[in-house]
């Protein structure tokens, strides 16, 4: 614990066979973490309406199984950027871990490694890049918050790079954080002894951040670049002429502009724009191997999980983030099995419900 004041963790051991869905840890964490912790990480932009519709909009899919056809030679395998990945389920990044736990970001590089899982590192990361690299087991990709400073962001990425990260993932939806009531209320501070190594001093940005910024980081960068945070076809078009080699469609998790569409409502119309040009990924909400399925149906090549990965962190450590990964993966495999769906590939458009269709018949 060493930094780490006594208080700011309640570590009492937990049981994490008492844990058999996602949801679970969520419940569990409110007691494993301080209420500051919890409020920082639980908590979305203003009234929280994107974060309920992330969850609304998934839940309202319905699937349409295919039965009798060979699953037995199931395959959860992806390929990114030639990275091939065991399933395509990655640990999005996060901020602060250490809030978490005391091990922070390293047990979350441990999870990931024992559920063989990407992660991707916050660069608000509370631990070294150097430290995480040194544990992990798995690809990891390193998240960008690009600052003011040119010199600063150059060697961030170079460091990021330098020690092993396979992919930037420039975050482009927070040129400020969003309305956070809750974070507010919660007095979010910083425990003492707890630092940012990659983040660098106070954030105060002047400059706006704009398709420029991409074009000079691409000028540089080794690694393939992602843009996270895109909701609007428009700008995945301007993405793609950019050249950029993915995006990743996400609202952060409502935590940024209240009122935005669910991820999984806007990511169909992207998809469709994209036209396989270049990877989609996505976020928001995805808490059940079905949601997954729905994801990549709707033509995500891949998602990642946001605060499940945080609970299991606070509930058990690396094991907490391995079990959250290994029910979301198992969940996964149930539903293509039960759909028919022995391949990535094979799941389309066609195992969604089409409820339009079906309104019209009946
Ligand atoms: C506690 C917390 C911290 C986050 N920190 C970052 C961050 O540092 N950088 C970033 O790009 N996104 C950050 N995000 C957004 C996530 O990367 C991701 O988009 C989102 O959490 C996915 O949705 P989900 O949490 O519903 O799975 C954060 C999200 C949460 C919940
Ligand atoms: O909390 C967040 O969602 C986030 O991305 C963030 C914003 C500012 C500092 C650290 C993380």
């Amino acid at each position: 614990m060493e930094g780490v004041p006594p208080d700011s963790l309640k570590q009492e051991p937990v049981d994490l066979a008492d844990f058999i869905n996602l949801f679970d840890f969520e419940q569990m964490a409110k007691g494993k973490m301080t209420e500051m912790a919890y409020e920082y990480v639980a908590s979305g932009a203003a009234d929280e309406l994107t974060v309920r519709w992330n969850r609304q909009a998934l839940d309202a899919i319905k699937l349409n199984p295919t039965v009798l056809t060979d699953v037995s030679q199931l395959d959860t395998r992806i390929s990114l950027f030639g990275q091939k990945l065991a399933h395509p389920i990655l640990i999005a990044p996060t901020a602060y871990h250490k809030l978490m736990h005391p091990e922070g970001e390293l047990a979350t590089a441990r999870g990931a490694g024992l559920a063989s899982a990407l992660y991707v590192v916050s660069s608000f990361t509370t631990t070294p890049l150097a430290e995480i690299a040194q544990v992990a087991t798995q690809p990891l990709w390193f998240q960008v918050y690009v600052r003011d400073d040119r010199e600063f962001t150059r060697n961030q990425i170079q460091e990021a790079e330098a020690q092993g990260c396979q992919a930037l993932c420039i975050t482009v939806d927070t040129p400020v954080p969003g309305v956070r009531n809750r974070e507010q209320r919660g007095n979010f501070r910083l425990p003492a002894g707890v630092t940012i190594p990659h983040m660098g001093g106070p954030i105060v940005e002047k400059k706006p951040f704009t398709w420029n910024d991409i074009a000079w980081i691409q000028s540089f960068a080794k690694t393939p670049v992602l843009l996270k945070g895109i909701l609007n076809p428009d700008d995945a078009e301007k993405a793609v002429q950019a050249g950029v080699s993915g995006i990743i469609v996400s609202n952060h998790s409502g935590r940024n502009l209240d009122t935005v569409p669910a991820t999984i409502e806007a990511l169909p119309r992207i998809a469709e724009r994209v036209n396989r040009r270049i990877p989609v990924l996505m976020d928001g909400g995805i808490r059940r191997g079905t949601d997954v399925l729905k994801a990549i149906a709707l033509g995500a090549n891949a998602v990642l999980v946001g605060k499940p990965i945080c609970f299991g962190l606070a509930c058990g450590g690396a094991e907490g983030v391995a079990k959250v990964l290994q029910l979301l993966t198992y969940e996964f495999e149930l539903a293509m099995i039960l759909t028919g769906r022995a391949t990535i590939d094979s799941i389309d458009r066609s195992v969604i419900w089409d409820s339009f269709r079906e309104n019209k018949q009946g």
